[in-house]
C-alpha cells in the first residue's frame, strides 16, 4: 500500500510504515495520507484514500466533514507533543514575566571597555516579575492545559482552569489544586497570565474576543499557543496599545503583529522538539497500519474508536450514517451470502457510526456480492475488507 506524506515527518513512523511494507510517496495513487501542518482543504484527496492521519494534536486543516461524509476515517495523535507544548509555554510564561529578550540583546551590545561595569550600571532596565504567588487562567484543560497546569502549581502559581468539555480521562490528570471556572470570564479578570489551549472550530474562531480582552486586567498577559485564529489579534494589539493588557505571546505569525516589542511570536514550533515528532509519528504510523490492516479504529476524530483483538480470518468494516435499522441490514445481507458473523462490534459518534463484522470464511465472489449489496443501502459510506495475515 502506498502512503503520501506531506511535512517533515519522523523517520520514527516513517520506518515503521516501511519495515511493514508500506510504500511511501511511490507514484501511484495513495492509500493513505500521513501528514502535519499541510492545509489539505485546498487539495482534492482521491477516491484512493482510505485514511488520513495527522501526527499531533489539532486536525483544522483537513476537511473533516466532507471525509466524514465519504466514509474516510481521520486521526490525530492525542497527547502525542503535549510535554512540547507544555514546556515552551512554560517558557513563554517566564518569557512574560522577565525581559529576557532585551536582556540577551543588552548583554551582547555592551562590548568594549568595562563590560561589568557597564552591564551591572544598566541592567536595572531588565527587571521582571516572578510567577510565584500570581494567578495563571488556563482555557482548555485537555491534554496540554492539564500538563500547564499542574506544572504552574509547581511554580508556586495559583491556577484556575475553565474547559466545559473536559473529558473523565484528562480530569484525573488535574491537580485538585486547579480551581475550577464555570464561567470564562471569572477567568479572565482574576489571572494575571492567561493561556489557552483549545482546539480550532468553527465556535472558538476569535474566542479571545474584544470582549474578553476588556475583562482582562491591564497588567495581564495572554499566551496563545493552540491557533493563530482562536484570538482576535487586531484586538490584542489594540489592547496592548491602549493598555489594557501587558503582552502577548504567540505561536503564530500575523501581520498585525510584527514590530511590536509587546508582543512575542515564534514560528509554530509547539510540537517541535525531538521527542514530539517522534512520538506523534510513531503514533500515527502505529493507528494508521492498525487501521489498514485489520480495521481498528484508533483516535478518529470523525468516526467511533473500535479497536478489538483480529482474531477471525476476515473483517469487513462499513462505515455509515448513524441511523436506525443499519445493524438489521447489514447482517441480512451476510446472511444473504450464507455468511455467518463470529463477531460485530458497532459504534456510533454523533451523526456517523462504524460497524466491524467478524467473519471466518469469504471467497472473491461473496466478497464482490457484499461490497455491491452493502453499497446499495442508502446510509453506507464506505466498506473495506482484511484478511488476517497468515
Ligand atoms: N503550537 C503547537 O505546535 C501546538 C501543538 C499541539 C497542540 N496545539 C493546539 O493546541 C490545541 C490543544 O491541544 P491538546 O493536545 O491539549 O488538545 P486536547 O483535545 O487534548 O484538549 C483540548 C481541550 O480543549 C477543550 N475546549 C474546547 N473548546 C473549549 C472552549 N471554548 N473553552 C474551554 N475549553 C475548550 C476541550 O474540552 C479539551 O479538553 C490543539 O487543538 C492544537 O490546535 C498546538
Ligand atoms: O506538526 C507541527 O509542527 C505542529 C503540531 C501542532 O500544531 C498540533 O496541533 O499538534
Amino acid at each position: 500500500m502506498n502512503v503520501k506524506t506531506y511535512n517533515a515527518i519522523s523517520p520514527k513512523g516513517l520506518n515503521y510504515l516501511a519495515e511493514r511494507g508500506y510504500q511511501l510517496n511511490a507514484d501511484q495513487p495513495a492509500d493513505a495520507i500521513l501528514l502535519r501542518s499541510q492545509d489539505l482543504h485546498s487539495e482534492t484527496i482521491s477516491d484512493s484514500v482510505k485514511a488520513i492521519v495527522r501526527a499531533g494534536a489539532g486536525f483544522n486543516n483537513i476537511p473533516v466533514d466532507e471525509l466524514s461524509q465519504r466514509g474516510i476515517p481521520v486521526f490525530n495523535t492525542p497527547g502525542g507533543n503535549a510535554n512540547a507544548v507544555k514546556e515552551l509555554t512554560i517558557a513563554a510564561l517566564i518569557m512574560a514575566a522577565r525581559p529576557v529578550i532585551g536582556a540577551i540583546d543588552f548583554a551582547n551590545s555592551v562590548r568594549g571597555g568595562d563590560v561589568s561595569l557597564r552591564t551591572e550600571s544598566d541592567k536595572g532596565g531588565y527587571r521582571g516579575t516572578e510567577l510565584a504567588g500570581k494567578t495563571l487562567g488556563v482555557i482548555g484543560l485537555g491534554n496540554v492545559g492539564s500538563k500547564v497546569a499542574n506544572t504552574a502549581l509547581a511554580l508556586d502559581m495559583k491556577v484556575i482552569g475553565y474547559d466545559p468539555g473536559l473529558n473523565a480521562n484528562t480530569a484525573w490528570r488535574i491537580d485538585r489544586h486547579v480551581q475550577h471556572a464555570s464561567q470564562v470570564e471569572t477567568l479572565l479578570q482574576a489571572a494575571d497570565y492567561v493561556t489557552v489551549h483549545i482546539p480550532y472550530t468553527e465556535g472558538n474562531h476569535f474566542f479571545i474576543s474584544r470582549d474578553k480582552l476588556a475583562l482582562m486586567k491591564p497588567e495581564a498577559a495572554l499566551i496563545n499557543y493552540s491557533r493563530n485564529d482562536i484570538v482576535d489579534n487586531q484586538a490584542a494589539v489594540d489592547a496592548l496599545k491602549e493598555g489594557h493588557l501587558r503582552r502577548y505571546l504567540t505561536d503564530f505569525s500575523d501581520d498585525v503583529l510584527y514590530d511590536n516589542d509587546q508582543v512575542i511570536i515564534t514560528p509554530h514550533i509547539g510540537g517541535s522538539t525531538i521527542e514530539a515528532e517522534e512520538t506523534s509519528a510513531s503514533m500515527a504510523a502505529q493507528q494508521l497500519d492498525a487501521f489498514l490492516t485489520s480495521g481498528n479504529l484508533i483516535h478518529s476524530v470523525n468516526f467511533p474508536d473500535i479497536n478489538e483483538p483480529f482474531t477471525s480470518q476476515y473483517r469487513v468494516g462499513i462505515f455509515h450514517e448513524n441511523v436506525p435499522n443499519m445493524l438489521g441490514q447489514i447482517s441480512q445481507v451476510f446472511g444473504s451470502f450464507g455468511l455467518n458473523i463470529e463477531e460485530l462490534s458497532n459504534r456510533a459518534n454523533k451523526q456517523y457510526a462504524y460497524t466491524l463484522v467478524a467473519i471466518n470464511e469469504l471467497d472473491d465472489q461473496q466478497e464482490a456480492g457484499l461490497l455491491s449489496r452493502l453499497g446499495q443501502i442508502n446510509q453506507v459510506l464506505k466498506v473495506h475488507f482484511y484478511q488476517q495475515s497468515k
